[in-house]
Parts: C-alpha cells; sequence; structure tokens
C-alpha cells in the first residue's frame, strides 16, 4: 500500500498509507464526532472544500449503500481517518468506501493518530492541509510556505447550489428551498410530508420567489461563511414579513444578517451527531446532528427583531431563533438528522403548521 502524507499549515506532518484516489489535495481540514454517518458525511454539500477527519477510530465498516446520500456528488476534498475498514459487511452494502472515493476522484489517508490530529484543529481552529504521496525527496518547507499563502476559498455556496430551478411536486403547502447546498435529508422531510417543493439556485431574487406565490419558503443548510454571500443576504432581508420562513444552517445564519445580527467563526466548529441543545420554549434538550463552523452572535441580536430559541449546552452559543413578529425561524442544527439524531424533526412539522395557519388568515382576509 502507498504511503501518504497530510502536512498542515504549522509545519506538522502525518505520514499513514493511501486509500481512495491518488489525486494530491488541499483544503481547511475539519473533524466530525459522529460514530457512524460517514456516507451522509462525505455527500453533505456543507463539507465543501474541506479535509474531513472521522474521529471514531473504525470506518467503512458497512460500506456504501444505495440509500445514504445526501448529495449527488462528494464535495470534500480528502478523508483522513484511524483505520479503513477494507471488508465491510451490512445488508445493504453496494460497494467499498474505497472505491466509491477512487470513482470520485477523492483522496484519503489512513493511519494516522487522528487524535493528535484533532487536538491540533481544536486548538488552532482555521487549519489549511495538504495531502500529498510521501516521497523522500519532497521538501516540507515549500509545501508549509505555500500552504500559508493560499487564500481560503470564497465561493463555495455558487459551486454546490443548483444552476437552475427544479420541482418535486407535491398536493401540501408549496414551500421554495433556497438551495445554498441543500442536503437530501431536508428534500426527504418536505416531501414527507407532501409539501409541493420548488428548489431554487442561491442567486434567485424575491420577485422570481414570490411569483411562485410559496405558502412557506426554506433557506438551506450550505457550506462557507455566511458573510460571503451578502446577496442572498440581501434577497431575505426583502423576504422577510411576506411569508413563513425555516432556516437551517447556513439559511440560519443568512436569516439572521439579513435580519440586522452578525456572525463570526467557531474555534474549531461543531460537528458530529450528539450535540446538546436546549429549547428555552420547553426547557428540553435535544441532541443535534450538526456540521458549522460559524455561529450567530448572541449580543448583536439585540439590534434585530430575533430572539434566541435554542443554545448549545456545550459552549453556550446561539442554535436557534425566531421572529418577534412574523412567522419566521431557524435553526443552526440539523433537524432532518442524516446522520444523527432526529430529536428535533418536529420543526418540520412546526413549520408546516405555521404555513397552514398563515395560509388560513390569507383566506379569512381575501
Ligand atoms: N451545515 C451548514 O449549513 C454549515 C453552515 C456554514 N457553512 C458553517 O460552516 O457554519
Amino acid at each position: 500500500m502507498k504511503t501518504r502524507m497530510l502536512i498542515l499549515e504549522d509545519g506538522t506532518v502525518f505520514k499513514g498509507q493511501a486509500f481512495g484516489s491518488e489525486a494530491a489535495s488541499q483544503g481547511e481540514v475539519v473533524f466530525t464526532t459522529g460514530m457512524t454517518g460517514y456516507q451522509e458525511a462525505i455527500t453533505d454539500p456543507s463539507f465543501y472544500g474541506q479535509i474531513v477527519t472521522l474521529t471514531y477510530p473504525l470506518i467503512g465498516n458497512y460500506g456504501i449503500n444505495r440509500d445514504d446520500f445526501e448529495g449527488i456528488t462528494p464535495q470534500i476534498r480528502g478523508l483522513v481517518v484511524r483505520e479503513l475498514a477494507k471488508s465491510p459487511s451490512n445488508f445493504r452494502v453496494d460497494e467499498t468506501l474505497d472505491n466509491y472515493l477512487i470513482s470520485k476522484d477523492i483522496p484519503g489517508i489512513e493511519g494516522i493518530d487522528t487524535r493528535k490530529l484533532t487536538r491540533i484543529i481544536r486548538k488552532q481552529g482555521t487549519v489549511r492541509a495538504l495531502l500529498t504521496a510521501a516521497d523522500e525527496d519532497v521538501n516540507i518547507e515549500e509545501y508549509v510556505a505555500k500552504l500559508q499563502q493560499t487564500p481560503l476559498i470564497s465561493d463555495h455556496v455558487a459551486q454546490v447550489s443548483p444552476k437552475a430551478a427544479y420541482p418535486s411536486p407535491g398536493r401540501g403547502m408549496r414551500v421554495v428551498v433556497i438551495d445554498y447546498g441543500m442536503k437530501h435529508g431536508i428534500l426527504r422531510e418536505l416531501n414527507k410530508r407532501d409539501c409541493d417543493v420548488l428548489v431554487v439556485p442561491y442567486h434567485t431574487t424575491a420577485q422570481e420567489i414570490l411569483a411562485w406565490h410559496p405558502d412557506g419558503i426554506l433557506l438551506s443548510n450550505g457550506p462557507g461563511n455566511p458573510m460571503d454571500i451578502p446577496q442572498s443576504v440581501e434577497t431575505v432581508k426583502s423576504l422577510i414579513g411576506q411569508v413563513p420562513m425555516f432556516g437551517i444552517c447556513l439559511g440560519h445564519q443568512v436569516l439572521s444578517l439579513a435580519s440586522g445580527a452578525t456572525s463570526f467563526k467557531l474555534d474549531f466548529g461543531h460537528r458530529g451527531g450528539n450535540h446538546p441543545v436546549k429549547s428555552l420554549a420547553t426547557g428540553r434538550t435535544e441532541l443535534t446532528s450538526q456540521n458549522h463552523s460559524y455561529a450567530i452572535d448572541d449580543a448583536s441580536l439585540v439590534n434585530t427583531e430575533l430572539e434566541v430559541t435554542h443554545v448549545a449546552l456545550n459552549d453556550g452559543t446561539v442554535e436557534g431563533v425566531k421572529h418577534k413578529r412574523y412567522p419566521i425561524f431557524s435553526v443552526q442544527f440539523h433537524p432532518e438528522g442524516s446522520p444523527g439524531p432526529e430529536d428535533s424533526n418536529h420543526l418540520f412539522d412546526d413549520f408546516i403548521a405555521l404555513m397552514e395557519k398563515e395560509a388560513e388568515k390569507g383566506k379569512q382576509h381575501a
């Protein structure tokens, strides 16, 4: 088996064995703590441009199956694991993780100390890294200097948002999804509730969206920094107060920025399937699926019409907001789970109820 190196911008070098594609690759390295759910994570478009470290020590043991994709094309730049399972065993297995990554041209590295790597990420926050073949004559300093000079990418959403609108018809509430890099799980939840869905690209104007007479708008998850998509923030600003809205992850951040709040980058992000979040309305704690680097600044909400509804119990950051006057709410975590717990799945029902209530009001006024 070929050797491969993961070189970090601080000069740390991890040597391990290669799997997946032979390509060299570069990106921000992040870690996620789910014990299962690697197929969903690899295909979640919110990971666009990132090298993903899975902290669970044995990955690939149930292979890749037909059902657990969260996106059509995986957007990660590389995969880092402690140990890759070579012979998956599961009734759903279609192919090995190794073969899947080869077919998608994504390189992987195994056999490194992922605990050490995770500690470095926890300490340094943003860590750019390079995955490359471990040749004897590699000049590490040259690579490190290059990494340090590489600007972080900022066109994430343009890369993963669909190029054109498409329908996913139903007979229930009409929902326009602004797709910043939507996970399939979100569409699955709307379809399950018979919504009449139209998925539109991130640059669709408010006028175009309203021309569809939606009962509600869902702002999807997506990759990157919410401040990199100011036009999308402007679009949402002009939609506030017109139709019920539900934001998820990047959608929550865009909605908050559109309401006048500010965002910041967390020290090392929340990624995994066991993040406890407290709902302030019920006092109950829900375990949530999360994948984000940025968060909304609590203090900045004072100048907005939003109020906090959910708080992360690990670090006290904002996990959800709602509008004080309009039927609008959003959460930083993933109520669709996939992968991870579905404790918060009821938020999709809340969204439907909100839309039905508004539609009823509209009828009374007509
Ligand atoms: N999953 C998401 O939508 C992530 C939102 C944003 N890209 C972040 O990292 O904070």
